[in-house]
Parts: structure tokens; C-alpha cells; sequence
């Protein structure tokens, strides 16, 4: 339904082209080089390592595409994206969590860096890994009142790794991060506004995506080179030290997440979720 309404919006019924996978939808208006693509897991998108290695393969497809711009949004009622499937941390096998982390890893910096400009349409909850996603496009569109976002891994007694950290610091400053970090706190629409978690809330999807393919207007006439070292520049000190350190980070998450202490933290939240 939101794929059909975006196609209406741009116009493109003659053009474009239309990839389903099972969990992601992508759409590409030749016209205008605008994609979108829509994330479809139910119940709530969780990132598990199948849907990462999708993402992941579907931005490197856009890249090759040469898309001018790109959306990024769910197809379910109320969440965008549940962040990383808790399931997957729960008495996890470490070869697997090793993956996990290092698809979602290389998905982030696609992501991050990707050589067009980017909006993500926030239409419902968007916690942890969610709100990632959404901090590492270039703009933010959310849809309100009634909606959250937030990086909450204190509140699972888990340590968002530093990449996440950083990503926020990008986009919220340094206090303002520590205190959302610290207290794993949730914003609604209208306090993510405020402090500027994202960048414009609007009352419904309609109006969000009008809003994105507004932002992504603004580039019809800059050119995409200059976009994209502009960007890299910006974005470079949030990107290096994952760059550098990959592996200290991945040893990091596998450690902690086998620790005695935090797979009871992780079991309490996933009871506490099923309640
Ligand atoms: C393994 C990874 C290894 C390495 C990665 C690298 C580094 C990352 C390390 C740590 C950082 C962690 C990042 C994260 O993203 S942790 C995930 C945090 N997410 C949450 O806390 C979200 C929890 N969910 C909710 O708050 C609500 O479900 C939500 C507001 C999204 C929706 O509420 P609603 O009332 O609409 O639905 P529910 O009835 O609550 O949920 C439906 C159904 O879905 C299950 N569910 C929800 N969220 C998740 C999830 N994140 N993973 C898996 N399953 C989830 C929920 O239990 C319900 O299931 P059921 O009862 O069986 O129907």
C-alpha cells in the first residue's frame, strides 16, 4: 500500500522498476531517480541476519543503479523497526552472533556513507538498531504524535556498541547523547523534535513522504560528486574508528552478550515483551 502510494506520488507508474524480496520492498522512479525502499518483516522488522545481509544487498544494488536518492521506510502498522531481534542475543550461538554483528557492521556503513542522499520516513516505533537506521540517513521525516525512537540498550542491560554511540553524537551532540545513551530513554515524535533527533514531524505518512521527496528535491541541482565528498568529509570521524577497529568491536559485543550477567538482563526483557 505505502509502495503504491510513493509510486503515485512520483509520478512514475510508466517507469520504474520494482524488486520484491520476501522482507524488502525496493521501487526505483527512474524518472526521478528516487528509490524507496520498504522494510516488510512482521510483526515489528527486527534486524536478524538474514534481513541485514538483504539491506546490505540492496544498497549495494542502488549503488550500482546510480540512484539519486533514496527512502527508507516499513510497510507495518505503527513500527518502523524494532531495531536488532532480540531473539538472536538470547543463549546465541557465537559463530552466528559473530555474523550477525559483522553484517550489521558493513550494513551501517553502506548505509552511512552511501554516494546519495537519503531520508528515512519514521512511520511508528523505532528503538535501538531502528533509530541507527534512521540516525544514519541524511534526513528524518517522523511521523506523530504517538510514535518513539531511541537508542534504549541500557534498558536491555546491554552496551550500544561505539559506532552507535557516535552515530547519535553526530546528530544530537555530545551531552545531549550522554544522557539519551545513559538512560536508554525513548523520545516521542514531538521531544525527538525538539532535540533534534530528527528533523521535521509531521501527522501523517502522506505528509512525511511528501516531506522526504521534498528534501530530496534539493539536490536535483548540486552536483553528486560534490554531495558525496561533502559528506564523506562530515562523516568520516564517525566512521574511522569502526573502520579501524572492526574486530575490537565485534570481540567486544560477542564478550558481553555471553556474559552470564546480561543473557539474564536479555531473558527478563524478552519475558517482559512477551507480558
Ligand atoms: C545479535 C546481534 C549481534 C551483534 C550486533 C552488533 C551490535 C549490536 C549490539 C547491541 C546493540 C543492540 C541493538 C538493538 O537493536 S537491541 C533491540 C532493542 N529493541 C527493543 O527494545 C524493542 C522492543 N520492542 C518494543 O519495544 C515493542 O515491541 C515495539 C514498540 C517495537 C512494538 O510494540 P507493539 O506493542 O506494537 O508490539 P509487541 O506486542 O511488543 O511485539 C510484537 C511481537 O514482536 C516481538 N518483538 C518486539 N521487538 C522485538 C525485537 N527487537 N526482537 C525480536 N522480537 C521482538 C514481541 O516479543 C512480540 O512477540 P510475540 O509476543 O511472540 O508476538
Amino acid at each position: 500500500m505505502l509502495r503504491r502510494y510513493i509510486l503515485n506520488k512520483t509520478n512514475t507508474f510508466i517507469n520504474y522498476r520494482y524488486a520484491s524480496q520476501s522482507m524488502l520492498q525496493s521501487t526505483i522512479d527512474d524518472k526521478l531517480g528516487i528509490a524507496t525502499l520498504v522494510m516488510n518483516k512482521p510483526p515489528v522488522n527486527s534486524l536478524n541476519l538474514e534481513f541485514l545481509e538483504e539491506i546490505k544487498s540492496q544498497l549495494t544494488q542502488f549503488k550500482n543503479d546510480k540512484i539519486r536518492g533514496m527512502i527508507l521506510t516499513s510497510d507495518l502498522q505503527k513500527i518502523f523497526c524494532a531495531g536488532l531481534d532480540i531473539t538472536e542475543f538470547s543463549n546465541p550461538n557465537p559463530e552466528r552472533l559473530s555474523k550477525i554483528c559483522t553484517t550489521f557492521q558493513d550494513t551501517w556503513l553502506a548505509l552511512y556513507l552511501t554516494q546519495f542522499p537519503t531520508v528515512a520516513v519514521i512511520n511508528g516505533h523505532s528503538p535501538a538498531g531502528g533509530c541507527l537506521l534512521a540516525m544514519s540517513c541524511d534526513y528524518r521525516v517522523m511521523v506523530g504524535p504517538n510514535y518513539t525512537i531511541g537508542l534504549n540498550e541500557t534498558k536491555l542491560g546491554i552496551v550500544a556498541p561505539k559506532w552507535f554511540q557516535d552515530c547519535m553524537v553526530a546528530v544530537i551532540g555530545q551531552r545531549k547523547a550522554e544522557v539519551s545513551l545513559t538512560t536508554g530513554k525513548m523520545y516521542t515524535t514531538d521531544q525527538a523534535l525538539q532535540i533534534g533527533l530528527v528533523d521535521e514531524s509531521v501527522p501523517d505518512v502522506d505528509n512525511a513522504i511528501n516531506k522526504g521527496i521534498q528534501f530530496l528535491n534539493n539536490f536535483q541541482k548540486i552536483s553528486p560528486w560534490a554531495y558525496k565528498m561533502t559528506k564523506d568529509i562530515r562523516r568520516q570521524p564517525t566512521v574511522q574508528w569502526l573502520i579501524d577497529n572492526k574486530q575490537k568491536d565485534l570481540d567486544f559485543v560477542v564478550k558481553s552478550m555471553m556474559s552470564p550477567n546480561v543473557q539474564k538482563s536479555i531473558g527478563l526483557y524478552l519475558q517482559s515483551l512477551k507480558k
